[in-house]
């Protein structure tokens, strides 16, 4: 299949070098230039393992290449996927369709021949019918279908989630847009993935139901670590034990420091807002959100207790991206809670492997360091609030060493208290 992919952000890159490595012609477009250079230089934009090499081997085969030029990529393509930001809305928590309407009219004015046009990006429900209805009215002659095939993939392991997802979900309306939809996801019907195909709302709304269930699980198990830490539970036995039974499941049920990334906070946000455009109030979603916030308020309270008074105070932060594997810092709990230390009068000083490059724009008034014993050098206190890999086997003894104080919060739960007690420090976790 000859594929254009509107859009190089992280839904539309993977996406497009992932049907490449299907086998199929892919073009991806931006209407950013020097992004388009740069990964014609071979230099992916975001950090994801794996994806440099992937994209490499494609574009040396010839299946894969960059442009600007939407309008000739659009007219060679089979299939024009839509994977464009839809950022929130300022003002309404709304998603914002600007960038879905604006490809839309450019690739309604360069369909030729029978097109499928299909909607990547996640998109509140109806806005594929709109899509359709701008594309036949701007190109009332045009043969063309529209089709919804939300993504799930996660940051940190959005190769692996595409070539092995649960499952594959696509709206349609006709047959013929089936057609060329089960075609270009063949390989993955050939590995038994499940290619779910649904109307277009449908397709629509699993997307943001998916997402802000997921959320509901993660607010729900940081909601009973604070419950926990009252009546002297331990909130890991618990999700250990609620994720036995198969009606729960064990994933997503890891108490923290709160949710972030650019896609749960945003899609929570925009599926709260169409239950109040359609007067049917997502009370649920509404109470996730403000969960959320407090769980990331609450981690603020945590830490200053720990410290006493956090002024004058020297703390280490271990990571600062949203989660690990990632270098997006997008609605990472970090911003909330190293501001609250700076305005409180700490020194702050941070440390993450791949978070820099966004985070010094982000975070004001912190100093960097290349590892953990840099950040902690002097500290009174170490906070642990992203659970990269390089922190789960620190060695206590040198970081106990390189430390003023014995103090460590780890909001990610991943140090068993006895562990860190034995080596000499006063261990604060969640729940
Ligand atoms: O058990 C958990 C799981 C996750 N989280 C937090 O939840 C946030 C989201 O984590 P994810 O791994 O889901 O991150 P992503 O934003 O990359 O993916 C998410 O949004 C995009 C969708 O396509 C993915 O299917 C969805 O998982 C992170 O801040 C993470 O730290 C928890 O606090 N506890």
């Amino acid at each position: 299949m000859r594929i254009a992919m509107i859009g190089t952000g992280y839904v539309g890159l993977v996406s497009g070098i992932c049907f490449s490595d299907f086998g199929h012609d892919v073009t991806c477009v931006d209407r950013d230039t020097t992004k388009i250079d740069r990964l014609k230089a071979g230099d992916v934009p975001i950090y994801e393992p794996g994806l440099e090499d992937l994209m490499a081997r494609n574009v040396a085969a010839g299946r894969l290449d960059f442009t600007s030029d939407l309008a000739a990529a659009v007219a060679a393509a089979d299939a024009v996927f839509i994977a464009v930001g839809t950022p929130t809305r300022r003002g309404d928590g709304h998603a914002d369709l600007t960038f879905v309407m604006a490809a839309t009219r450019e690739i309604a004015a360069a369909l030729t021949g029978y097109t499928v046009v299909v909607t990547k990006s996640t998109v509140p429900v109806g806005t594929n019918a709109a899509v359709a209805a701008l594309l036949r009215e701007t190109a009332p002659d045009a043969d063309f279908d529209v089709a919804s095939n939300p993504e799930f993939l996660r940051e940190g392991a959005a190769i692996e989630d595409f070539m092995r997802p649960d499952r594959v979900v696509v709206g349609i309306e006709s047959a013929r847009a089936r057609d060329v939809m089960q075609t270009i996801y063949r390989p993955l019907s050939l590995r038994d993935a499940p290619i779910m195909f649904t109307d277009l709302a449908s397709a629509e709304m699993i997307k943001y139901a998916a997402n802000a269930f997921l959320a509901t699980k993660i607010s729900f198990i940081n909601e009973i670590a604070a419950l926990c830490e009252r009546v002297g539970a331990d909130v890991k036995q618990v999700s250990k034990g609620m994720g036995m039974d198969g009606r729960i499941g064990p994933k997503f049920l890891h108490a923290g420091p709160g949710y972030g990334g650019s896609c749960f906070p945003k899609d929570t946000r925009a599926l709260a807002r169409i239950g109040q455009e359609h007067a049917v109030p997502q009370r649920i979603v509404e109470t996730v959100i403000e969960v959320n916030e407090a769980v990331k308020r609450r981690m603020v309270d945590k830490i200053f207790n720990m410290l006493g008074t956090p002024s004058g105070k020297r703390v280490a932060i271990l990571g600062v991206t949203f989660k690990p594997d990632t270098d997006d810092m997008r609605e990472a709990p970090s911003l909330t809670i190293v501001p609250a230390l700076v305005g409180a009068g700490a020194e702050v000083r941070v440390t993450d492997p791949q978070g820099r490059s966004e985070g010094e724009h982000m975070l004001p008034g912190v100093s960097w360091h290349d590892d953990a014993y840099a950040a902690a050098e002097g500290a009174d206190a170490v906070v642990l609030l992203t659970e990269w890999n390089e922190f789960r086997a620190l060695d206590l003894t040198r970081l106990r060493h390189v430390m003023r104080g014995t103090k460590i919060a780890d909001l990610r739960n991943i140090y068993r208290p006895d562990e860190l007690q034995n080596s000499g420090f006063t261990y604060t976790s969640v729940g």
